[in-house]
């Protein structure tokens, strides 16, 4: 990370091939690990897509948290693709109509894959609440194609 320092409730990691601009924040790239590299190929497998980033997400306790937002960054393209890996604690996460503001919940538990996909960063945000109740660690594995 360069240019400047933003705290985030949660900490983050990039990996693979690109320099990623996310939430105003420019991320140079890790390398991947062959557990990584496993990961992603389950996840080109299911969603039929390939991938050339992930961004690691952890939320050490119910403190941390992502905020609503939706990954429309242009390098994305318009109808990205992008599969979800939760590993360690459930959260809770949460999409959002932006017209209709209908809600749509998920228990993201252990071992999941969520794939987000179509119009779902066009039309809807989405957000991992804090929450009060005690909570272990979580990662989640966002796999990307960035153009
Ligand atoms: O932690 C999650 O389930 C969501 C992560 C997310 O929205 C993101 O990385 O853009
Ligand atoms: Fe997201």
């Amino acid at each position: 990370m360069f240019g400047r320092d933003v705290l985030q409730p949660r900490l983050q990691a990039w990996c693979g091939d690109a320099v990623y601009t996310y939430s105003g924040l420019t991320m140079e790239p890790q390398s991947w690990t062959p557990t990584l590299l496993a990961i992603k190929a389950a996840c080109e497998k299911v969603s039929e897509v390939r991938f050339n980033s992930v961004l690691a997400n952890l939320y050490r306790g119910g403190q941390d948290y992502m905020g609503w937002h939706r990954d429309n960054e242009p390098e994305l393209g318009v109808q990205p693709v992008i599969a979800s890996v939760s590993l360690g604690e459930s959260r809770r996460f949460i999409l959002k109509h932006m017209e209709t503001k209908q809600k749509l919940e998920f228990n993201l538990e252990s071992g999941s894959l969520l794939v987000m996909a179509g119009n779902t960063q066009q039309c809807w945000v989405h957000s991992v609440p804090k929450t009060r109740k005690p909570k272990a660690g979580r990662i989640n594995l966002t796999f990307r194609l960035i153009l």
